[in-house]
């Protein structure tokens, strides 16, 4: 299997920048994640984590790092929304990424196929490309391993039935992860503060993903408005 791992240095040990904003919020549009990607990039960021081919192909014009892509899809009857299926990945691929990162859970996907039935097939269409594995808990990210995802990332933790409710960042999953796992790990979902970010690596994490804290201002300001009301 040929993962580039010239793309997995470059972000190792680094802050990926997750620009995201979906149809219902304020700043969705493929002009302004580009510029969200490039001002994180200038501001130091090492890669860049994406949402849709649009936005993809945007930032592509914008800066030249690495580029975790997915594409957030809702089918009826399935709560798998990152990258649910086979034709998110073929999307992803001909658009071309550095790495796909895709929902990893241990839960039924839109076409009934779980991970482990979807991923061998990915693997087997796919062997050259780089794949993340979005995971919700410490169980979910060993099959991951055992499947062949060339990194995992806690990204889903506390947006499933069995980890609703955990406190992000959910630095436990990510400690016995970083303990027990060889594969590169990335840590994401909820690292809000310089802190939060500099425990994780203290953690040893490979990799670390923020979106919210830095690309979503509407969320940035109720936190603020928190702090006074
Ligand atoms: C649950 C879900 O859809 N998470 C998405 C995964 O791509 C993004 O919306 C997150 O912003 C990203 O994971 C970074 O996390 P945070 O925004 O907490 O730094």
């Amino acid at each position: 299997m040929n993962t580039d791992n010239n793309v997995l240095n470059k972000i190792k040990g680094k802050l990926v920048v997750s620009c995201q904003a979906l149809p219902e919020e304020p700043l969705h549009s493929p002009f302004i994640m580009g510029r969200m990607a490039y001002a994180a990039y200038l501001g130091g960021a090492s890669g860049i984590r994406a949402n849709s081919v649009e936005d993809i192909k945007e930032i592509k014009t914008t800066v030249d790092l690495p580029i975790i892509g997915i594409i957030k899809s809702v089918y009826d009857g399935s709560d798998v929304f990152i990258t649910p299926t086979m034709k998110e990945v073929d999307e992803l691929y001909r658009e071309g990424v550095d790495i796909i990162a895709m929902d990893a859970t241990d839960r039924v996907r839109p076409d009934g196929t779980t991970i482990s039935e979807l991923f061998p097939r990915l693997r087997e269409a796919y062997p050259d490309q780089i794949f993340m594995a979005d995971c919700s808990t410490y169980e979910e990210a060993l099959k991951a391993v055992e499947l062949g995802f060339d990194c995992i990332g806690t990204t889903l933790s506390g947006y499933t039935e069995a980890t609703r409710g955990k406190i992000l960042p959910d630095f436990e999953m990510v400690e016995k992860l970083v303990n027990t796992i060889s594969k590169p790990i990335i840590a994401e979902g909820g690292v809000s503060t310089p802190e939060e970010l500099k425990k994780m690596f203290d953690l040893g994490v490979y990799s670390s993903v923020v979106g919210s804290a830095i690309t979503r201002p509407m969320e940035i300001t109720q936190r603020f408005m928190k702090a006074i009301q």
